[in-house]
C-alpha cells in the first residue's frame, strides 16, 4: 500500500502575503488541520496549523495581520510513492498530526493525517484477508481453523467438500461435533503451543495426513490451523504397488530359478529380462543382454510372429550347437501386444524324448489291451457285417481280425465294390483304437490340394489359408486308423513324406518346421497293381514294403458266386431299411440271371441291381423284369470267364479290345447320367474314385464335354 493510494487529495492553499481572515477562510473551506503556503513559483513554502493560528489570535494578532509568522518552514513531506508503511515511521518519528503529500515535481497533492494512515492499514489488512481466503479456497488440502475453545472458526472449500459439511452450519460449533477425531489433536497443540508435523490421522472414512500449527503466541496459543490431505486413494495406491512390488519380486526368483531360459523382451523386441540358463545357451553374460535387441543376441530366432501378437509353439533349433525347443508367447494388453516371452528348452532334451517314446509304447500297450477287452466282451464282432462263407473270404476275415489286434500297416487290394473299405473299417473297430476313422481317397483329391489335406497347414502358409491353419487328416486320425483309399494314385513326391512318416511317426503341417508326432495306425487300399507300378517307377518300391505289411486280397465276387444267396439276402435285408419296402428275396429266375452275371462292379453293383429292383418292382420277389435289360435276356446268359484283374465292364464282344470296350461303357454310362459323375458310377456299379480313374485314363472329359455340348 503506497501513500498515494490513501492521502486526502487537495489542500487548503495560502499565498505568502495573505492574512489571518484569509487563513480562517481556507481553513472553513477545506475543514482540514493543516494549510499549505506556496511560493511565487508554486512550490511549497510552508505551512499554517489550525493550532498557530488560535495563539496569534489569542495573543492579540488582527484578522489583517499577515501571515508570514506563523509559517512553519520545517514542514514533513510525503511523496505519492512512499510505503504506508515509512508515512507512518516518518510521521511518528517526528510527532506532527500531519504531512503535505507532494508529486514527483513537488508540486502539492494533498495531506496525509494519521486517520489517513489508520485507513490505509485498515484497506490492507482487508485486501490481503482476502487473498488468504482465495488462496485458501484455491488449496487442495482442507484447512479448518479452530480457536481456543475449541470452535470452528474457518474453513475452506476443500474442507468442506472433504467432510462433506456446509461451512455456514459448521462456524462457531465445537470442533468435536463434526470432526471428533480432530478436535483431540488440535486440543493438544492448542494446550502445549507445539506445532504438530504431518501424521496420519483417520478422520470418519478418510485417511489423511494431517498437520496442526497453533496460531498466536508462543506459550498461550489463541487457536490452531490444521492441514489436511486426503490420501484415501494414494493409500489404497501405495498398497497395490507394495503387492506388485512382491509379485514382481517372486517373478524375478522364479524366472531367476527357471531350468529353460526365459526371456521376456518388448514390442520393439528388445530384451528386458533374461534368466540365468538363457545367458548359459548363449554363452553370454546375463547383464549384457538384458537391454539389448533379441535378433541382435539371437539372430536364428526370429519374433516376427509373436510380435504380431501370434504365439509360436514349441519350434526347434540349434544354438550355439546346442538343439533346443523354443516357445513364444506374445503378452497382451487391451488386445495389444506389448512384448513377448521366450522360453527356450535345452537341457536334457534328450531325456524328454525317451519319457516321450516310453509314454507312447505304454498308450499303444493300453490301446491294445484294450482293444483285447473289447474283443472278449463283444457278442458281435465288427467282421459280422461282412457277409461271405466262401473259404477265401473266411480265411481273409480271419487274417484280418489278426491284423486288428496289432498296429501293423495293412494293405488291401481288390477290384472296385469287392469291400476293401468295408474290411478296412471292420479293422479300426476290432482294434479298439479310441481315436477316429479317418477315409482319404487319393484320387479324388486334387493334386495341389493332397499335401495340405494330409499335414494340414499353418495360418498364412500360402493365399486363402485359414485363420488358425487347419489339421490335416493325420492329425485327426490321431490314436485312430487312417484309411488311404486308392493309394495307387498317390503322387510320387507325397509318397515321400508318407514314407517318412511311416518310419518316424513325425510330420510338419504345410508352412511349419515344428514337427508334429501322433499315434496313426494306417490302412491303405488299391484296385492297381501296386507291384506292376513299382515295376514303372510309378510307386516308391520302399513305400510298397512299408504298407505291404499285412496284405490282404479280396477276390472278386465273380470268384465266390457261392456267396450270392447270403449277399442277396443281407443287402435286400439292408435296402428294405432304406427304401421302407418289405421285399423278401428274390425269384429263382431272376437268381439264375444274377448268377450268370460276371459282376465288374462287385458288391457295390449287386447292390445297385438290387436297389434299383426293389425301387422299380412292385412285388415282393425281385424277378427278371426288374433286373437292368444286359441281365433280362436268355441270350444274354453270360460266360462266367472272368477278366483280368481290374477289368470291369459287361461282358466284352469279341474282335473289341478291351480298353475301347471300357471307354464305351464308360461314356454311354455319363451319356445317360447326363454327366453327372455320381450316378453314372452307380449305373456302371463303380465307386466314384475308380470312375475318375478311368476318365483320367481314357482321357474321357474332354470327350464328354464335347458330346454333351453337342446334344
Ligand atoms: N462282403 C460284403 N458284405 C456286405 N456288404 C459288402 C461286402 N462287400 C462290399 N459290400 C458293400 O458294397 C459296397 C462297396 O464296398 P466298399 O466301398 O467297401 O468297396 P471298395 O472295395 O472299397 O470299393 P472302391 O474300391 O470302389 O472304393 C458297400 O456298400 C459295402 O457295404
Amino acid at each position: 500500500m503506497k501513500v498515494g493510494d490513501c492521502y486526502t487529495p487537495g489542500a487548503a492553499i495560502l499565498a505568502p502575503g495573505d492574512t489571518l481572515a484569509d487563513v480562517m477562510r481556507a481553513f472553513l473551506r477545506h475543514r482540514l488541520d493543516i494549510a499549505c503556503v506556496l511560493n511565487d513559483r508554486g512550490h511549497l513554502d510552508g505551512i499554517v496549523s489550525k493550532y498557530a493560528l488560535y495563539r496569534a489570535l489569542l495573543a492579540g494578532a488582527g484578522l489583517d495581520s499577515p501571515v508570514g509568522s506563523l509559517v512553519r518552514r520545517d514542514v514533513v513531506v510525503l511523496r505519492m510513492e512512499d510505503s504506508l508503511e515509512s508515512a507512518k515511521d516518518t510521521l511518528l518519528h517526528s510527532g506532527v498530526g500531519h504531512g503535505v503529500v507532494v508529486d514527483r515535481e513537488g508540486q502539492v497533492c494533498g495531506v496525509m493525517g494519521k486517520s489517513d494512515i489508520i485507513r490505509g492499514f485498515l484497506l490492507d489488512t482487508e485486501m490481503r484477508a482476502q487473498q488468504v481466503t482465495v488462496l485458501l479456497d484455491h488449496l487442495q488440502e482442507a484447512v479448518v481453523f479452530i480457536d481456543r475453545e475449541q470452535r470452528v472458526q474457518a474453513m475452506n472449500q476443500a474442507a468442506e467438500a472433504l467432510f462433506h459439511v456446509d461451512k455456514d452450519v459448521v462456524l462457531g460449533t465445537p470442533v468435536a461435533k463434526w470432526l471428533p477425531e480432530l478436535a483431540g489433536v488440535v486440543a493438544d497443540a492448542v494446550e502445549r503451543s507445539i506445532a504438530l508435523p504431518a501424521g496420519r490421522l483417520e478422520i470418519g472414512d478418510t485417511v489423511t495426513l494431517t498437520s496442526v500449527s497453533p496460531i498466536g503466541g508462543s506459550r498461550n496459543a489463541a487457536g490452531a490451523m490444521a492441514v489436511i490431505r486426503d490420501i484415501t486413494t494414494l493409500e489404497a495406491i501405495a498398497e497395490e504397488l507394495e503387492t506388485t512390488k512382491n509379485l514382481q519380486h517372486t517373478l524375478q526368483h522364479a524366472v531367476a530359478l527357471s531350468y529353460d531360459g526365459i526371456a521376456v523382451v518388448d514390442p520393439e523386441g528388445r530384451i528386458t529380462v533374461a534368466n540365468d540358463a538363457l545367458a548359459e545357451i548363449l554363452d553370454a553374460d546375463r547383464e549384457s543382454l538384458v537391454g539389448r535387441p533379441w535378433g541382435e543376441a539371437v539372430p536364428d530366432v526370429s519374433l516376427r510372429r509373436v510380435l504380431e501378437g501370434r504365439e509360436v509353439e514349441g519350434q526347434v533349433y540349434t544354438l550355439r550347437g546346442r538343439p533346443c525347443l523354443i516357445t513364444q508367447e506374445p503378452i497382451e494388453r487391451s488386445g495389444k501386444c506389448v512384448g513377448a516371452i521366450i522360453k527356450v528348452i535345452w537341457r536334457r532334451l534328450d531325456e524328454w524324448r525317451d519319457l516321450f517314446r516310453r509314454l507312447e509304447q505304454l498308450e499303444r500297450e493300453v490301446n491294445y489291451y484294450r482293444g483285447e477287452w473289447q474283443r472278449s466282451h463283444r457278442s458281435s464282432s465288427a467282421f459280422d457285417a461282412i457277409v461271405g462263407r466262401d473259404t477265401a473270404m473266411e480265411a481273409l476275415k480271419r487274417e484280418a481280425r489278426l491284423a486288428a489286434s496289432t498296429t501293423s500297416t495293412v494293405l488291401i487290394t481288390g477290384e472296385s465294390g469287392t469291400g476293401k473299405e468295408l474290411f478296412a473299417r471292420a479293422i479300426h473297430q476290432e482294434s479298439g483304437r479310441p481315436g477316429a476313422f479317418v477315409a482319404v481317397n487319393c484320387a479324388a483329391v486334387p493334386a495341389e490340394l493332397l499335401e495340405s489335406e494330409f499335414f494340414g497347414y499353418v495360418e498364412g502358409a500360402f493365399t486363402g489359408a485359414r485363420r488358425g491353419g487347419k489339421p490335416g487328416k493325420f492329425e485327426l486320425a490321431d490314436r485312430g486308423t487312417l484309411f488311404l483309399d486308392e493309394i495307387g494314385d498317390m503322387p510320387l513326391a507325397l509318397q515321400s513324406k508318407l514314407l517318412r512318416f511311416l518310419q518316424e511317426q513325425v510330420f510338419e503341417r504345410v508352412g511349419d518346421v515344428r514337427p508334429r508326432q501322433v499315434d496313426v495306425r494306417i490302412i491303405a487300399a488299391t484296385h492297381q497293381d501296386l507291384e506292376e507300378m513299382v515295376r514303372n517307377g510309378l510307386f516308391r518300391e520302399d513305400l510298397y514294403y512299408r504298407i505291404h505289411v499285412v496284405h490282404l486280397k479280396i477276390p472278386p465276387l465273380r470268384d465266390r458266386l457261392g456267396d450270392l444267396p447270403l449277399l442277396c439276402q443281407a443287402l435286400i435285408q439292408k435296402l428294405n431299411g432304406k427304401l421302407n419296402r418289405q421285399v423278401k428275396g428274390v425269384s429263382p429266375e431272376a437268381f439264375e440271371r444274377l448268377r450268370a452275371y460276371s459282376w465288374p462292379g462287385n458288391v457295390r453293383q449287386l447292390e445297385n441291381v438290387l436297389e434299383r429292383a426293389m425301387n422299380l418292382g412292385v412285388s415282393d420277389m425281385i424277378d427278371v423284369a426288374d433286373l437292368p435289360k444286359e441281365m433280362r435276356g436268355v441270350n444274354s446268359r453270360i460266360s462266367r470267364t472272368p477278366e483280368p484283374a481290374g477289368a470291369e465292364g459287361p461282358p466284352r464282344p469279341r474282335g473289341r479290345s478291351r480298353e475301347a470296350w471300357e471307354k464305351e461303357w464308360v461314356l454311354g454310362a455319363l451319356e445317360e447320367a447326363g454327366g453327372n459323375r455320381t450316378r453314372a458310377a452307380q449305373i456302371l456299379g463303380i465307386s466314384r474314385s475308380t470312375l475318375y480313374h478311368k476318365l483320367r485314363k481314357y482321357r474321357i472329359e474332354e470327350e464328354v464335354r464335347f458330346r454333351l455340348g453337342a446334344t
